[in-house]
């Protein structure tokens, strides 16, 4: 885009010049050419794919009943105010403090929203994108109870997401019959504990256009209430009907222009509608055993996923491939293709009002809140940022002297030519060809320019993909190490000790010194995502090298360009362009400055976060070396405790309370603390 703006300011400025050959209006024009392209130069990451809404679903008569408050609010279409109830309004010393805390999506919706509006705003607008062979995906986040069913798939009179956005694409596909040929399959499956269950009923075939109807998606819509029904639900203590597992519809659409010949084209298109398992975390839900594990496997594929979508918005912001662990988790296996390439992706985060829900809608805000500020950033992982630093500043430095270099050459001054007789018109011709040859090595240095900037850009994208495909590489390396060293250790213990005893074998089981003849899945996956991520690594290292090449030809280029500029510059006016052109040059340098700014201030941020964490940790070890000396004190009964050291404790009780109360405030972006309580009057 940013080129695109180059090339449009460029060629107004070179129709005007040769229109006015007044230096202070091709100034102004100048000027108001910088103005434009500077707004087109602020980081900026295009239209994002990911939208995030929010929706909070009305209180339900036995809340109500049970006497809960609503907590959760939308302020507008695009605000949502959480109350805490935990803090009492009438509290004097808190007066001052905010019980509510704000947070700001694309789009809110209040638990009067209707069913249509929520699918015209969040999902409409992806059903033209799929119909011309883009992905499309909607996600459908939240606690256990939230209203997750109820979006997407909605109630016999209130349908959701599902049954608006089948009959729409029916209605497209009819309307473009006559100049396609579609074909639309569809497929409703579960991930349960990381196993995917392909739902029987609802593999359904749409195979020709005479099928498609809006009968055919009512049909479709009762598989899909049956499918749900038999979804893996169980009651948790949090809700009666809990869907333990992620439920998928996907719709591939294929399309073929019925004009035969060179024109004719395919496309594929692919939406998937996804109903996200309960968001809760494991111990929240107070459950055990199977439970605990479905929590477990649950709070992983949304991990999982979250990720990935971070890593795919890097990737967007930055035009340029950034590695992307699909690998993680089913979920996220199977929406490889839906979330990769051509994709827009919506999240609908889903409240519940009810105070009784505060802590899990605060948990959904803070994920929702996470993947909304992923499309305003360009930012990494916090291990990341120091070498992203010296790789920004490398650049700063090259380009700084690249335009040192250059500015030495325009500086160089003006010869004034003579304004009449035949020496005149002999230097007009010569200044005529002199022109067109000044134009077409200034263009050249500045398609340089640029070929630079975009290498550089792309090599650093690289780099960073390098990295992240070693630190994976490690990960999975160590995973696999680990296990491989356990399991050796089991077997020398079990020789050791004489393998055969059944009991024997149990106590060393339950010892830690368990030895698996055959090799866990999470190993299998462990070795298989090796594999990939090597040869991955290889074909980033060889794409590197390649650019790296290709760098040094465009600055060989660009240097033999600017040897020869100089020749070329007879008048003001010329020079003036090339001043413009080193400003261009400068702001995408104080561009750059610019991010590598924001990663400095995060890494800051980080870090204190880091020193934060150790202060605490460092507290709590202090904590509990005090309770247990003031312990000893009171087993000596007839000891007296000396006033000094009273004075101290009262005075470490005042603080403990001061940290508590600043450590509230700020719980969202803090360690957890546990304060051991002492009483000094003991
Ligand atoms: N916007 C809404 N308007 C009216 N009723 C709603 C709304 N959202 C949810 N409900 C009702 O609230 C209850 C819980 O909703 P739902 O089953 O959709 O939750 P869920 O998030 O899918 O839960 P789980 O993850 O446990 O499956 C249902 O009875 C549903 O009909």
């Amino acid at each position: 885009m940013i080129v695109k703006q180059f090339s449009e300011i460029w060629l107004s400025v070179q129709a005007l010049v040769s229109q006015f050959e007044d230096v202070a209006v091709v100034e102004k024009v100048l000027g108001h050419s910088l103005k434009i392209l500077s707004t087109a130069m602020k980081p900026q990451g295009g239209e994002h794919p990911l939208t995030v809404a929010v929706r909070v679903r009305p209180m339900t008569e036995h809340e109500i009943l049970s006497g809960c408050t609503q907590v959760a609010h939308t302020v507008d279409n695009q605000m949502v105010v959480l109350l805490d109830p935990t803090e009492d309004p009438d509290d004097i010393l808190r007066v001052n403090r905010s019980r509510e805390r704000r947070y700001m999506f694309d789009h809110a919706f209040n638990d009067i929203a209707d069913q249509e509006e929520v699918y015209q705003v969040t999902t409409r607008f992806l059903i033209d994108q799929v119909i011309n062979g883009y992905n499309g995906t909607v996600f459908a986040y939240g606690a256990t109870g939230a209203g997750k069913t109820y979006t997407m798939l909605g109630t016999q009179d209130n349908p959701g997401i599902y049954s608006r956005a089948l009959n729409d694409l029916f209605l497209l596909v009819a309307k473009y019959e006559e100049e396609n040929i579609y074909n639309v399959s569809m497929s409703y499956l579960e991930i349960y504990n990381e196993m995917m269950r392909e739902d029987a009923k609802g593999g359904v075939q749409v195979a020709s256009l005479s099928e498609v109807s809006t009968a055919s998606t009512e049909e479709i819509m009762e598989l899909l209430q049956q499918g749900n029904m038999e979804r893996t639900q169980e009651p948790t203590k949090a809700n009666q009907t809990s869907s333990r597992s992620h439920a998928v519809l996907q719709v591939t659409v294929k399309q073929r222009t019925r004009a035969r010949g060179i024109n004719s084209q395919v496309k594929i298109g692919r939406l998937f509608l996804v109903d996200l398992a309960g968001s809760e975390r494991a111990a929240n839900t107070q459950n055990r055993g199977k439970r605990m594990v479905e929590g477990a496997h649950i709070n992983r594929s949304l991990l999982a996923l979250g990720n990935c979508i971070t890593a795919l918005s890097e990737s967007s912001d930055k035009g340029a491939r950034t590695y992307v662990n699909f690998r993680d988790s089913k979920l996220t296996r199977l929406l490889k293709d839906a979330l990769g390439g051509n994709c827009k992706t919506v999240m609908i985060a889903h409240l519940g009002p009810a105070s009784f829900h505060f802590e899990e809608s605060r948990n959904t805000l803070m994920y929702a809140d996470r993947a909304k500020r992923i499309k305003n950033k360009v930012r990494r992982n916090v291990e990341d940022v120091s070498y992203h630093i010296a790789q920004y500043t490398q650049i700063i430095s090259e380009l700084r002297s690249e335009i040192e270099r250059l500015r030495a050459k325009v500086s160089m001054t003006v010869t004034r030519q003579p304004t009449s007789g035949i020496q005149a018109v002999q230097n007009e011709v010569l200044r005529s060809a002199n022109d067109q040859e000044f134009f077409k090595q200034k263009e050249q240095l500045m398609l340089t320019f640029q070929e630079q900037m975009a290498l550089r850009r792309k090599l650093m994208d690289l780099n960073n993909s390098s990295t992240e495909i070693e630190s994976e590489i490690s990960r999975q390396a160590l995973l696999i190490n680990d296990w491989e060293s356990e399991q050796l250790k089991a077997k020398e213990m079990k020789e050791m000790v004489g393998s055969g005893d059944r009991e024997l074998d149990k106590q060393l089981d339950l010892e830690g010194y368990s030895y698996d003849e055959i090799e866990p899945t999470n190993v299998k996956d462990a070795k298989a995502e090796l594999q990939v991520l090597l040869s991955d690594k290889k074909k980033t290292d060889k794409l590197k090298m390649s650019v790296t090449k290709e760098l040094e030809i465009a600055r060989h280029k660009a240097k033999s360009v600017e040897e020869n500029l100089p020749k070329y510059v007879s008048t003001e006016l010329q020079k003036e362009i090339l001043d413009l052109l080193l400003k261009i040059h400068e702001m995408e340098i104080q561009n750059i400055e610019n991010t590598s700014q924001l990663y400095i201030k995060d890494s800051l941020i980080s870090q204190k976060d880091i020193i934060i964490a150790r202060y605490m940790d460092y507290k709590l070890i202090a904590d509990h070396i005090i309770s247990q000396q003031r312990a000893l004190l009171q087993e000596q009964r007839d000891l007296v405790i000396p006033a000094e050291l009273r004075d101290s404790y009262s005075l470490y009780q005042n603080q403990l309370q001061q940290i508590e109360e600043v450590h509230n405030d700020y719980r969202n972006i803090l360690p957890p603390i546990k304060v051991c309580s002492i009483d000094i009057n003991q």
